[in-house]
């Protein structure tokens, strides 16, 4: 079953683009990632399926029902944390969370508990003395104290430290293996990389690609790094299917997308002291995507 479908979804806002005809779909117990660089058009997604702007033209489903007719029912079982949070200063954050539960018809106060716990918050202290950080965990709190059944983040993991991130991450997986169903958005590939299932990629209001991790990685290039025991001709590796080719000192490396064999047949004709050939991670993957596209 689809949790979200998106449908040609277009927000124009005035003559500038927003995002022009999305579709993808993201399905009950899945973590799907959303990335693409600043200005790519996830917010405006993400704010769209919420109900929070309108679309130009297009449409959402959540849970089936359509995201603007639904929106008030759609809201109570939906986790959102937004790229960036804004509350009244004077409030403690108990008193704002206690706010922020009385929307849902369920008692959240252990759970509320629970998550100030892990994420390692002092719900005692008024919102105004947190640090960045700590407003930050305050809105995953927020966004997840009534156990939502759908986790919307965007960019959620600006001014955590390593630690919380990976917290927060094992929060997520441990909310994702009771069966929420999580969209994630990011530029940050490395995360994405690392929580996610799916992943749609976003570049100037287009969906590029959608597609399993898995198979992004598989069904792309080797990393092919030597180190060479006397200098060779820079343009020695040049062959179909090779790209990136950078040279520095003893140290050559490039991308490799076919017949492994044929590289390893030119190596094997050169001295070289190491060889290393690795899964290119997700960012020279995208990178790629978005040179094909340019
Ligand atoms: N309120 C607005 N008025 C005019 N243009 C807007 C508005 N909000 C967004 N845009 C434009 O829409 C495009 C998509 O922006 P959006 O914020 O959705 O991107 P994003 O992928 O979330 O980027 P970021 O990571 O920087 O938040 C950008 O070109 C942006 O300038």
């Amino acid at each position: 079953m689809n949790v979200i479908e998106i449908n040609n979804l277009t927000k124009t806002y005035g003559s500038s683009r927003g995002i022009e005809s999305i579709s993808f779909n993201v399905e009950e117990g899945e973590i799907f990632g959303f990335i693409g660089p600043n200005g790519a058009g996830k917010s405006t997604t993400i704010r769209t399926l919420l109900s929070l702007i309108y679309p130009t033209s297009g449409g959402a489903k959540i849970f089936g029902k359509d995201c603007i007719q639904y929106a008030p029912e759609i809201a109570k079982e939906v986790g959102y944390l937004p790229s960036e949070v804004f509350y009244y200063d004077n409030m403690k954050v108990i008193d704002l969370l206690k706010y922020s539960a009385s929307f849902y018809k369920k008692d959240c106060n252990k759970r509320i508990r629970e998550l100030a716990e892990i994420m390692d918050l002092d719900v005692s202290k008024k919102i105004d003395d947190l640090s960045l950080g700590n407003k930050k965990k305050v809105g995953i709190v927020q966004g997840l104290l009534h156990e939502p059944k759908l986790i919307i983040l965007d960019e959620p993991t600006s001014g955590l430290d390593p630690l919380m991130q990976q917290k927060f991450f094992d929060l997520l997986e441990a909310e994702n293996k009771k069966g929420a169903t999580i969209l994630f958005s990011s530029h940050i590939l490395s995360e994405v990389q690392r929580l996610c299932d799916r992943v749609a990629i976003i570049k100037e209001g287009k969906i590029v690609q959608v597609e399993k991790i898995s198979i992004l990685k598989e069904n792309n290039h080797k990393k092919f790094k030597i180190e060479v025991s006397s200098e060779i001709e820079p343009g020695y590796f040049e062959m179909d299917g090779v790209t990136k080719i950078e040279a520095k000192n003893a140290h050559i490396s490039f991308l490799f997308r076919g017949d492994i064999n044929q590289v390893m047949r030119k190596i094997a004709e050169i001295e070289i002291k190491n060889l290393w050939i690795e899964e290119p991670d997700l960012e020279e993957i995208f990178m790629h995507y978005y040179e094909k596209e340019a």
